[in-house]
């Protein structure tokens, strides 16, 4: 039996279109998965609902045995054992970090909280912080500071809302390494939300694309990539260049072959300097333009070039 079931969940904001549609997802204990889905998707609404803390038009979340509530069906809304993170850190401005990671633990023991505090400081490799605010800090540490906030509670499942949105490339790059080792260690589901799709691949395997409310796809990068659902869950991954003269038909970039004497015929238009290789923009006998990587820097803006790729590349739709 899965740990946290996502069923033939419905959400409308009163009159408007459906935002979630029949969406349904099991995530097993200890997962930590990646949903990937564009701006408007209903990503966050999906995990609030996941949290207790947004009503659900129909279908159902459980967490084991236990049905979550939403709002109108419980006292307090929310649920200590799963806790939601944001891409706002929402820690308090004049509260040390300290201070701020002991939030959710005021009514408890003393000493148990300052044990805790102590275990999540280090942790999170913050200790040395322990007494500065919010403002003293880089943007990934507050971050981490919200995390901890978030773990102070021992969740079982942490939901994490476009947590990195903020930060840099390297700060993510560093704090999702830092995040994916505790996650690790303490064994808790995590549900990812982003719609950076190079986020979610450092962060786990485990992918699920969904688009305009509905779940598209769920699979590790190699199946997504290699037999994608749809066009949207393609285009995650690479521009698609459409083949002339077939309907609905496209080949990546990274499948083009570019040779100099036999294949099909186009003209380079455009070089960009990429870390792997050259892209090119190329255009076709028929004035259509492609995307193709140029991977031993040999071409140049105006070469004459022909384009080969391996048909069972090609992706229909
Ligand atoms: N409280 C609300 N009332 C009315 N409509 C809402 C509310 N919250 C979200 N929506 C709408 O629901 C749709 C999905 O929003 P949601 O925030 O869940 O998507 P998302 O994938 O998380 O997007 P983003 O990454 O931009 O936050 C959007 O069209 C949004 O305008």
């Amino acid at each position: 039996m899965s740990y946290l079931k996502i069923n033939a969940v419905q959400k409308e904001y009163g009159e408007e279109k459906p935002v979630l549609i029949n969406f349904s997802l099991d995530i097993d204990r200890g997962q930590v998965i990646s949903l990937v889905g564009e701006s408007g998707s209903g990503k966050s609404t999906l995990l609030r609902i996941i949290a207790g803390l947004e009503t659900k038009s129909s279908g159902e979340v459980y967490l084991e045995d236990e049905k979550i509530l939403s709002p109108k069906e419980k006292l307090v809304p929310g649920y200590d054992e799963i806790q939601l993170v944001f891409q706002e850190y929402h820690l308090f401005p004049n509260s040390t970090v300290e201070e701020n990671i002991g939030r959710p633990l005021i009514q408890y023991d003393k000493k148990y909280k300052k044990r805790r505090i102590d275990e999540l400081l280090k942790l999170l490799d913050l200790e040395n912080f322990r007494n500065k605010l919010p403002r003293q800090l880089s943007g990934g540490q507050q971050q981490k500071v919200a995390i901890g906030r978030a773990l102070s509670l021992e969740p079982q499942v942490i939901l994490l809302d476009e947590p990195f949105s903020s930060l840099d490339t390297i700060q993510r790059r560093e704090l999702i390494n830092e995040l994916k080792e505790i996650f690790k260690k303490l064994k808790v589901t995590v549900v990812f939300v982003t719609h950076d799709l190079d986020d979610a691949l450092q962060m786990t395997d485990s992918l699920v694309i969904m688009h305009k409310g509905k779940l598209i796809q769920q699979g590790s990068p190699e199946e997504i990539f290699e037999n994608p659902k749809n066009i949207y869950a393609a285009k995650l991954f690479s521009h698609l260049n459409l083949i002339p003269e077939k309907s609905k038909t496209y080949i990546r970039p990274s499948d083009v072959l570019i040779f100099k004497s036999t294949g099909m015929s186009a003209k380079v238009l455009e070089k960009q300097y990429l870390v792997h290789y050259n892209q090119l923009t190329v255009s076709l006998s028929d004035k259509s333009v492609w995307k193709v990587e140029d991977k031993k820097r040999e071409f140049d803006v105006g070469d004459r070039v022909k384009l080969k790729w391996d048909e069972q590349k090609e992706l229909s739709f």
